[in-house]
């Protein structure tokens, strides 16, 4: 693993009006590192994800990205980071071939180059013949290749992916896995937010859990095996986080469901 410093969060905090999210984060992020940012709902990973990115304002604490701390204002960190929202507003009238290539030139690719580029991506995911298409007539998993693609055209150093495999079908799962391992391979950053704990526990070399907005676990997946009782990713995020009452829940809430129910 190398040791060149891609990410430093210090101290982070933030609050949306009296509503505090996240209660000091401190993180140290390295070259090549595949972090799965795990957490419950609502726990603040996507806020973390949106203020490194630029696109929320108002935090206390430190960050630095490439060594720069980025309330200096300069934004070139940003021509080095790919992102894959978690809900992403895609322009539903561009055909993909706009799409991309649009998305090429803000990142400083030609029009000529961000074309064949998206288009050869677009093929292996056997995409080509909707290569001239609408957006707004893709399937969900469709446009998250897509967005996928578009987040990496301009070959970025750091990905910020949330919820990656959103809609995506069994093959296609494990094509992005292939491909998440074989960037950080070459010394890419991967920092990915999801909830599928099976794909977290086998592609990340390291886990980090978010709970009520504090890093509450950080290690590889033997480290927390080795600090929990439990066996899987999924077992040991419920037992961090308390959730062990599933069978009640559903049993209250069917019950809500079917009070009063006397429509035949
Ligand atoms: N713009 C906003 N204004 C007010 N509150 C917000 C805003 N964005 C997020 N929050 C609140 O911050 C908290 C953390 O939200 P965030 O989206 O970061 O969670 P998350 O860990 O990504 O959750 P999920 O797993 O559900 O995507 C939530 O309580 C949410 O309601």
């Amino acid at each position: 693993m190398n040791n060149e410093k891609v990410l430093c969060l210090t101290d982070l905090t933030m609050s949306f009006g009296n509503k505090r999210v996240l209660n000091g984060v401190n993180l140290e992020v390295y070259k090549g590192q595949i972090i799965g940012y795990i957490g419950p709902n609502g726990a603040g990973k996507s806020t973390t994800v949106k203020i490194m990115l630029g696109l929320i304002e108002g935090y206390h604490g430190t960050i630095e990205i490439f060594g720069e701390n980025i309330a200096r204002g300069d934004f070139a960190y940003k021509r080095k980071i790919g992102y894959v929202p978690e809900t992403a507003e895609v322009y539903d009238n561009l055909t993909a071939c706009e799409y991309l290539t649009f998305t090429g030139e803000l990142f400083g690719l030609s029009s000529v180059e961000a074309e064949k580029k998206a288009f050869n991506l677009m093929k292996e995911f056997n995409l080509e013949s909707v290569f001239h298409q609408r957006l707004s007539s893709f399937s969900k998993g469709m446009r998250q290749k897509v967005l996928i693609i578009s987040s990496l055209l301009h070959d970025p150093d750091l990905l910020f992916f949330d919820e990656p495999l959103s809609g995506l079908d069994a093959n296609s799962v494990m094509i992005i896995k292939e491909i998440l391992n074989q960037l950080a391979a070459r010394g890419k950053t991967i920092f990915y937010s999801s909830h599928i704990m099976d794909v977290v526990e086998k592609i990340s070399n390291r886990i980090i859990l978010l709970v009520e907005g504090r890093v509450v676990a950080d290690g590889t997946f033997a480290e927390l095996q080795a600090q929990n009782k439990e066996g899987t990713l999924e077992e040991i995020f419920n037992q961090i986080t308390g959730i062990n009452n599933h069978k009640e829940i559903a049993e209250k809430f069917v019950g809500i469901v079917s009070e009063g129910s006397n429509h035949g």
